[in-house]
């Protein structure tokens, strides 16, 4: 039997939401992970420090017992955010990054960013004290094809703000580019990707052909296949500059399931198969805890978890196709493959 044993891993992309969906969805990845970076885009969303607060408190309360699992939070940046409150949610270590959506670019955006002069101070801000920026890459502009968003962010909203205020760290989030994975490899130590589990499994036609797969549409896109195979490649590299962000994103079925369907995929109960079935499809199992354990951490400046976890290598693993709520179901992103590596406990 193959076994693997790797450092405890963290999630680098997670959203949480709130309320029913919130103890939903949070055992699914208490269960393996150590940490997650949390998304701030509930309605309303986390904007201040008490915000995040407030936020890190029912996250806790609705951890199960005896978990060690530690939510990161972030502001979600508008042109609002005030220097002063930003600095001391920092100071006490309460945030861990800041999030900048631009406005309107996925669920939850209404509130970003539009004039990115407004943020400059902010940034210039979070560049002295080293906190970093995670990025949701696209731009929002309805003349721009929706495969192109990503490739046209980084030349002209990423590449200027990086020129424009030097030293500022940045995470591009749930990369699907070879764009994107070109920029960041290129772009020193102070830019940093995370990579999905879904991305690295998926492109377009999965979404599209022989039919519409509306659980498989997340933002941004899956783009054609080279992109994926070059997610593949960054993700498997051992290149420190990408890590695991699952950007697993819950939805109810009910509000996937419409003409006019929201975006996200949720992977947050089998991220940790998905992803080992990736690495050994391309003989790099032992790649495999470097993106998942120790890269993340590196780049936020932290320690890598002190525990580990043995993954196993066996009979095809089953996973439940959905969770309960209490408002309804959320399906669990199915790979279309078989996985063969499951978390033994
Ligand atoms: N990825 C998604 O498709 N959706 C995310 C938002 C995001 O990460 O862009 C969500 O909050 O549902
Ligand atoms: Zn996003
Ligand atoms: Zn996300």
């Amino acid at each position: 039997m193959q076994t693997l044993t790797l450092r405890r891993p963290d999630d680098w992309h997670l959203h949480l939401r709130d309320g029913a969906m919130l103890r939903a969805v949070l055992p699914e990845t208490t269960r393996h992970f150590g940490r997650a970076i949390i998304m701030p885009n509930l309605v309303p969303p986390v904007v201040t420090g008490r915000e995040a607060a407030e936020y890190r408190d029912r996250i806790l309360s609705a951890k199960p017992r005896g978990s060690k699992f530690q939510p990161l939070m972030t502001l979600y940046l508008t042109e609002e955010t005030e220097v002063r409150d930003l600095r001391a949610a920092a100071e006490i270590g309460l945030i861990t990054a800041v999030k900048l959506y631009p406005a309107g670019a996925t669920t939850n955006s209404a509130s970003g960013v539009r004039d990115f002069s407004k943020v400059r101070r902010v940034l210039e801000n979070m560049a002295q004290i080293g906190l970093p920026l995670c990025v949701h890459g696209e731009v929002t502009d309805s003349e721009i094809d929706i495969f192109d968003r990503e490739a046209v962010f980084i030349d002209r909203v990423l590449d200027p703000i990086r020129r424009d205020i030097p030293g500022l760290r940045v995470v591009m989030e749930h990369v699907t580019t070879s764009d994107a994975v070109s920029y960041v490899r290129e772009g020193g130590d102070d830019i940093g990707a995370t990579i999905t589990a879904h991305h690295l499994i998926i492109n377009r036609n999965h979404i599209l052909a022989g039919g519409i797969k509306p659980h498989y549409y997340c933002l941004p896109v899956a783009k054609r296949e080279t992109h994926r195979q070059a997610l593949v490649e960054a993700a498997t590299s051992g290149d420190t500059s990408f890590f695991l962000g699952t950007d697993s994103a819950p939805h109810l079925d009910a509000a996937k399931l419409q003409p006019c369907g929201c975006a996200g995929c949720f992977t947050a109960t089998n991220t940790m198969s998905l992803v080992a079935e990736v690495f050994d499809q391309q003989d790099a199992l032992e790649k495999l805890e470097a993106f998942t354990s120790l890269n993340g951490p590196a780049f936020y400046r932290l320690e890598p978890n002190a525990d580990t976890i043995t993954m196993v290598k066996g009979d095809p693993v089953s996973y439940p196709d959905h969770i309960d709520t209490e408002d309804g179901p959320v399906t669990v992103f199915d790979p279309g493959m078989p996985l063969h590596w499951r978390v033994e406990y």
